[in-house]
């Protein structure tokens, strides 16, 4: 297949991908700064692929300090087309136990304290992210989940929160009860807002870690419990993004139908005249194909 380069953002317990034939970490550079490390570049199942472990090999950084703009402008750099997102969640399901994975498919931003756009002033642009992720992605995700024989829920809406704290109680009541959230991580936002704005299709699966701490019968979040659960969750990760790998090597998807690729086609609000020729420039790699500047 042409055109298709897939990145996979490893979170929590996630430092490394097996198996990439010619794998080497690539040092990238962007106008927004480093990326969270070196990212891993191969191919795999006849795909090329990358990898990024988001909160650095080791785990240095925390959800807030992760440099979301960074990141995803290294994969757009690279000329990735395609981001999942293999990330560490807590459940407000009982169905959503640890070890299920979860296709997410709405997200709550809670998150206050990051860059969320590429977009500053200068250049305003708006993307639309009514419908967050690339759902021919998703889809196929969720089936390579499935073939990896993983519990898998299609559909959920992922509460982002800024952490590094868990919730309170009551915070974790309110977003099951009266908020429906489905699941809650730390990371995923802004990096699907950002995602969106480079034109890039995303998906995101949760792994199950915990219940959070509103269930009766299962006490606070540990952060031993998650660890364990997460070495478990390991090889069911590595297998799902195999089985997507060779997916996607296998047959080329066309333009998807929730237009991610063509997310920036009516965005700029700035009147060309108006634009500030630095942003201008700096956008290149991320909107160069509406700025005609790529
Ligand atoms: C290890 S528990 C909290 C931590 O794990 C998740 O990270 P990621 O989404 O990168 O897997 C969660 O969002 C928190 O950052
Ligand atoms: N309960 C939880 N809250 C926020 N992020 C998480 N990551 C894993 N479990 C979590």
């Amino acid at each position: 297949m042409t055109g298709v380069k897939l990145a996979v953002i490893g979170g929590s317990g996630i430092y490394d991908i097996e198996g990439l034939e010619g794998a080497s970490w690539q040092t990238v550079e962007t106008p927004w700064g480093a990326p969270s490390d070196a990212i891993l570049t191969g191919r795999l199942a006849g795909l090329d692929v990358c990898f990024l472990p988001r909160h650095g090999r080791g785990h240095p950084l925390p959800p807030t300090e992760v440099p979301y703009r960074a990141n995803i402008a290294a994969l757009k750099q690279l000329g990735v087309t395609h981001v999942l997102s293999v990330s560490a969640v807590g459940s407000f399901r009982e169905e959503m136990a640890p070890g299920d994975f979860v296709v997410v498919d709405q997200f709550i931003d809670r998150t206050v304290n990051r860059a969320k756009t590429f977009f500053e002033a200068g250049l305003v642009a708006h993307v639309s992210v009514a419908h967050p992720v690339c759902a021919d992605l998703a889809a196929r995700a969720g089936a390579a989940a499935r073939s990896a024989g993983v519990t898998v829920h299609d559909g959920g809406t992922y509460l982002a929160m800024e952490g590094p704290q868990f919730s309170t109680l009551a915070e974790s009541r309110m977003y099951r009860e009266s908020w429906g959230a489905d699941v809650i991580g730390m990371t995923n936002m802004p990096e699907a807002k950002l995602a969106r704005e480079a034109e890039l299709h995303y998906a995101s699966v949760a792994m199950v870690t915990d219940y959070d701490s509103w269930h009766p019968d299962h006490g606070e979040v540990d952060v031993n419990d998650i660890r364990r659960v997460l070495a478990a969750n390991g090889a069911h990760a590595r297998a799902t993004v195999a089985a997507l790998a060779a997916d996607l090597a296998g047959a080329a998807p066309g333009a998807c139908a929730t237009g991610c690729a063509t997310a920036l086609d009516h965005a700029l609000l700035t009147r060309p005249e108006a634009r500030d020729p630095a942003l201008v420039a700096k956008l290149s790699g991320i909107a160069g194909r509406v700025l005609g500047n790529g």
